[in-house]
C-alpha cells in the first residue's frame, strides 16, 4: 500500500510557549488505513489534526501528502484546493447551517468551487442514500436527530469523493447507540469505499473500529 501521509521532524509551538505543542520525529500514514488518536485534554490533537488537514501551516518539518511536499506551501488558495481534492471533514458538533436545507448543506463544497447545482443533484442524492438520509434531503437541519445531522455532515464530507476523511470526534455529541451506528457507517466507508480515516475520539469503544490506535501526550505520539 502506498504511503498517504508521510511527517518528518514535525515541531509546533504556539506564541509564548516553550514547551511543543506538537513534536512528532516520524509518521506515516498508508492509503486505506484507518487510524485512532487518542489522548487527553490539551494533548496537542486538535494541533495535529490542524496540520494533517493543512489548515495549520506554522510548523517546523516536512509533511509529504500523496509525495508531494505541503508543508512548502503557504497560499491559501492553493491549500484550500488540496484540502477540497484530497481531504474530507467531518467534526463533533456537525457544524451544519441551520438555514441551508440537508441538500444545500451537502452541496456546499461545490459552491465554494462554483460547480453547478443542477450537474451535482443526482450526486448528492446518491451520496444520501448511502449514508441512510434518501427522504430528508429537502429538511433543515434542526428538523433532524443529532445521528441523522451527523450523517449529513458526512455526506458532505463525500461530495468531493476524498481520499482522506479527517474526523474529529465524529461520535463525542451522540449517546452510545447511536455513536455506533455512525460508527458503522464510517467503517462501511473505510471497508468498501478504501477511504483513509483519521480519527480523534475519547472512546475507546469508537477507537476500535480503526486498524491502529495512535496515544498522543505532551506533543507526542505513542503507537
Ligand atoms: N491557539 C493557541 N495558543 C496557544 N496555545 C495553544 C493554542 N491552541 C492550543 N494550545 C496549547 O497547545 C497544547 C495542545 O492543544 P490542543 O488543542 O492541540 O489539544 P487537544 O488534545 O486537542 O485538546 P482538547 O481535547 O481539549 O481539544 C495545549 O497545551 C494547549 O494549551
Amino acid at each position: 500500500m502506498a504511503d498517504v501521509i508521510q511527517l518528518s521532524q514535525i515541531q509546533k509551538t504556539y506564541d509564548r510557549q516553550s514547551a511543543y505543542a506538537l513534536n512528532i520525529p516520524s509518521l506515516t500514514i498508508q492509503d486505506g488505513e484507518f487510524v485512532a488518536i487518542m489522548g487527553p485534554s490539551g494533548s496537542g490533537k486538535s494541533t495535529f489534526i490542524n496540520i494533517l488537514g493543512l489548515l495549520d501551516t506554522a510548523y517546523q518539518g516536512q509533511y509529504q501528502l500523496n509525495q508531494k511536499d505541503v508543508h512548502q506551501i503557504k497560499s491559501d488558495r492553493k491549500l484550500s484546493r488540496l484540502r477540497n481534492q484530497y481531504l474530507g471533514f467531518v467534526f463533533q458538533n456537525f457544524k451544519l447551517l441551520r438555514n441551508y436545507t440537508v441538500l444545500d448543506n451537502i452541496n456546499l463544497p461545490h459552491i465554494y468551487s462554483k460547480k453547478p447545482f443542477a450537474s451535482q443533484k443526482a450526486r448528492i442524492l446518491q451520496i444520501l442514500d448511502q449514508v441512510g438520509l434518501k427522504d430528508q434531503a429537502h429538511k433543515y437541519p434542526t428538523q433532524l436527530s443529532g445521528g441523522q445531522q451527523q450523517r449529513v455532515s458526512i455526506a458532505r464530507a463525500l461530495i468531493n469523493d476524498p481520499q482522506i476523511i479527517i474526523a474529529d470526534e465524529p461520535t463525542g455529541a451522540l449517546d452510545s447507540a447511536t455513536s455506533l451506528k455512525i460508527m458503522d457507517l464510517m467503517q462501511q466507508l473505510h471497508q468498501e469505499q478504501h477511504k483513509t480515516i483519521i480519527m480523534v475520539t475519547h472512546s475507546e469503544l469508537v477507537a476500535e473500529y480503526a486498524d491502529r490506535t495512535i496515544k498522543i501526550k505532551d506533543g507526542r505520539l505513542y503507537q
